[in-house]
């Protein structure tokens, strides 16, 4: 019997699959998890913090499971992909949701943070897929990984470091879906936007304050609807996605400042027009 249904997929949709979720704990990850399970699937959610883990799986019910590590850390990342194979004898999905950085000006990242935010966000990433395709999905001929990125493309000031790193992640993506094609694994990136999570709060409160502002659907993303594309992704549909960066963001990508740019209005905030040309001379 199912403890709780996904509210657009069928039934049973992962039946049978394994998925491993980094950064399955909090926020985004949480979500695509339970998304994940709603659908059928085993999941075991990967973090350094046990207790946060083993918080999240108390609440997802059975078919969350947890394995503590340290995704930088190659004995941990190991460690994480051997416990699912030991529990579960496979692995269909790997969703690098580990990630993140700092709120800092471009000019004022020191060396040390900007190493910090590439070794978490590709290194970490770039281990965790290795280890999965290896261990897991080419001995199978089958698997999807979904790659957790960020939207604005054009890079985010204040992320400058973590910008530069999604980056190579999509590139990543996309050459790793060259390359393990013919090994049955697909895989994708989602390029996610700005969405409600508790990890807002480690922002600077204009930061948080302004940021719905930035994107032209006027709100924060909800993580459920990060969670439905994760699980659209693992279903068949995601095989044909392979090598694509889906872009989940309300318009993000496409901001271009506030409308009407402040500098351009007259007092009364209305938007100067242009003169027609005279009809004669059109
Ligand atoms: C304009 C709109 C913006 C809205 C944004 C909305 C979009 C949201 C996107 C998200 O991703 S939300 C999710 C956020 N979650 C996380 O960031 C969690 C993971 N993050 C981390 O673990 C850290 O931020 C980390 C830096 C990526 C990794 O931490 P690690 O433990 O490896 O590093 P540290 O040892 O703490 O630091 C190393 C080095 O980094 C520099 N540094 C780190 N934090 C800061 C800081 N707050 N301010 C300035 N510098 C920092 C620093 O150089 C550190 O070296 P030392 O000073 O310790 O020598
Ligand atoms: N919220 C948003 O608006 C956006 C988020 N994203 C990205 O989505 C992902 C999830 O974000 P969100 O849920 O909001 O943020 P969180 O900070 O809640 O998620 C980060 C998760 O990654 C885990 N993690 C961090 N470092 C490591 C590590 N070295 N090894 C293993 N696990 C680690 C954390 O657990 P622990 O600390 O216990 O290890 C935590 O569960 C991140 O990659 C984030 O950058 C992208 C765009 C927008």
């Amino acid at each position: 019997m199912r403890a709780v249904s996904s509210e657009i997929f069928a039934p049973g949709l992962l039946d049978g699959q394994a998925a491993l979720v980094t950064g399955g704990g909090t926020g985004l990850g949480r979500a695509a998890a339970a998304e994940l399970i709603a659908c059928g699937a085993q999941v075991v959610l990967a973090g350094r913090r046990a207790e946060v883990l083993e918080a999240t799986a108390a609440r997802l019910g059975p078919a969350a499971t947890t394995a503590t590590g340290d995704i930088r850390v190659d004995d941990d990342a190991e460690r994480i992909v051997a416990t699912v194979l030991e529990r579960h004898g496979r692995l269909d999905l790997l969703v690098n949701n580990a990630g993140g950085q700092y709120f800092v000006p471009a000019e004022a990242i020191a060396t040390r943070g900007w190493q910090a935010v590439m070794r978490l966000n590709v290194g970490g990433t770039t281990r965790m897929a290795e280890l999965a395709v290896e261990r897991a999905m080419r001995p199978a001929g089958r698997g999807t990984i979904v790659n957790v990125t960020l939207s604005p493309h054009h890079g985010l000031a204040g992320m400058t470091h973590s910008s530069a790193a999604r980056a190579a992640v999509e590139s990543l993506t996309r050459a790793w879906a060259e390359r393990w094609a013919g090994d049955g694994i697909a895989v994708i990136a989602v390029a996610a936007g700005h969405f409600q999570t508790d990890a807002l709060d480690k922002y600077p409160a204009p930061v948080r304050e302004s940021v719905a502002r930035m994107v032209p659907l006027q709100r924060l993303g909800q993580p459920r609807e990060h969670a439905w594309l994760v699980a659209l992704l693992a279903s068949e549909l995601g095989r044909s996605l392979s090598g694509s960066v889906v872009t989940l963001d309300g318009a993000r990508d496409n901001w271009c400042g506030p409308w009407p740019p402040p500098a351009i209005t007259d007092d009364g905030g209305d938007v100067p027009v242009e003169e027609r040309r005279p009809a004669a001379t059109r």
